[in-house]
């Protein structure tokens, strides 16, 4: 395709899920900044898939059902050790573990609503597992199963790590995973709303959609952050290491949005904590570098960070092995690719644009020997 419009600004549809409009999202007409700071992602999962939020009861319950979903077979855990070892992306891995599931669910190709519903709380509650089975087996260490005393956030954590996480982990886990769970039709969403509407089952959207999210300009770029700030090392080398960045035309990761051009809402909360947890975790540079990057490229660009620029020393302050920062975003954003898989489903047509032809014309075929 020469044609490079990205498909800037065109709509798609409508939607009930989330909304941006300036530098305002919401979920189903909550302000991001009221999930944040008081919803529990159980809650926003909830809210995404059916348009309200929970109450207690719907809550304990749905709880519950993730919980009770969240075990994996030995069978799976041992399927695991054959594909996964440390030359694998764990992107790669959970793009085919999430394949996988299909294999181990009798209803696969059932395509009722409550059947889509149950394999929806399926993929939802077993990513987590399978992320940290993936992070587990790699290290040739022990799979560890969900505690049932503890939520979806603190769980992730501990099946991770193997240790009980402290109550600034979880909720600094639980904030990210709130703040990264929708966002309108990112590429990812598009790509999963595109699978189904042909009319394909839920584990083939999601499977596809994480395809979409490791690409470095998508949900991939967290880990090129991190990636970026050990290639600096130190505060003194950030001017040199950026303005070699604007010589080469090369980007900056975790800078810049399609949508957002007056700066991401998300990103707030998350240099917030980066500024906290790298404060705690003794590496306050790595807070001062992104802080000193940032002011940079405003000042020569006009770019503001997005979701992936602070998520990277967050993630990593949390003990979090770099290359599994955009499979904790797949954990917390399946919430928003089951959701737009259900609103597609609600009112499909299969999506099939068009392309203007400039290739060549009035060709002839010439027989092998003759070219
Ligand atoms: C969860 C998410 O997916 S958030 C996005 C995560 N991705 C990244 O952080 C990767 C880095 N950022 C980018 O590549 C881009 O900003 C995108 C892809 C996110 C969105 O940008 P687009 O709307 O497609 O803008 P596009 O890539 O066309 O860039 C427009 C101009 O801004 C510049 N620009 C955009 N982002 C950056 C950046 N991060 N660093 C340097 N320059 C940039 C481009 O070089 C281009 O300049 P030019 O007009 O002089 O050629
Ligand atoms: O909306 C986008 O294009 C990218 C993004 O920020 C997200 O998916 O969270």
């Amino acid at each position: 395709m020469t044609g490079n419009s990205g498909l800037e600004g065109v709509v798609i549809g409508e939607s009930r899920i989330s909304s941006i409009i300036g530098t305002q999202l919401t979920y189903c007409g909550y302000e991001i900044d009221d999930l944040a700071e008081n919803a529990e992602f159980e809650e926003v999962v909830f809210l995404l898939w059916h348009d309200h939020l929970p109450n207690k009861e719907e809550l304990k319950a749905f709880k519950q059902e993730l919980f009770d979903h969240a075990f994996l077979t030995d069978e799976a855990k041992g399927f695991y050790t054959t594909f996964v070892d440390k030359s694998v992306h764990p992107m790669s891995a959970l793009r085919t573990a999430v394949s996988l599931l299909a294999h181990t669910d009798a209803t696969a190709e059932d395509q009722s609503e409550e059947a889509t519903l149950r394999k929806a709380i399926r993929i939802q509650a077993k990513i987590p597992s399978i992320v940290a089975a993936i992070a587990r087996t790699r290290e040739g260490k022990e799979v560890i199963d969900p505690n049932p005393e503890y939520g979806y956030a603190k769980n992730f954590l501990y099946m991770m790590n193997g240790e009980e996480p402290t109550d600034v982990q979880v909720e600094a886990m639980n904030t990210a995973l709130v703040l990264h769970a929708d966002h309108e039709i990112n590429a990812s969403t598009f790509a999963a709303r595109v699978i189904v509407a042909t009319l394909s089952d839920v584990y083939s959207g999601v499977t596809g959609a994480i395809g979409a999210l490791k690409g470095p300009l998508h949900g991939g770029a967290n880990e090129q952050v991190m990636a970026m700030l050990e290639e600096i090392g130190s505060l003194e080398n950030v001017e040199s290491y950026i303005q070699k960045k604007f010589d080469n035309k090369e980007k900056v990761m975790g800078i810049g949005h399609r949508v957002y051009k007056e700066g991401d809402p998300r990103a707030k909360y998350l240099e917030d904590m980066a500024r906290r947890l790298t404060e705690e975790n003794g590496q306050p540079e790595l807070y001062e570098m992104s802080v000193k990057i940032a002011q940079i490229i405003e000042e020569e660009k006009g770019l503001l960070p997005n979701v992936d620029f602070f998520s990277a020393s967050v993630y990593h302050s949390l003990g979090i092995a770099h290359d599994l920062f955009t499979p904790i975003f797949a954990v917390s954003r399946t919430s928003g690719w089951i959701a737009h898989i259900f609103e597609q489903y609600e009112n499909n047509r299969l999506i099939r644009p068009r392309a203007e032809y400039n290739g060549h014309t009035n060709m002839k075929y010439e027989p092998i020997e003759n070219r």
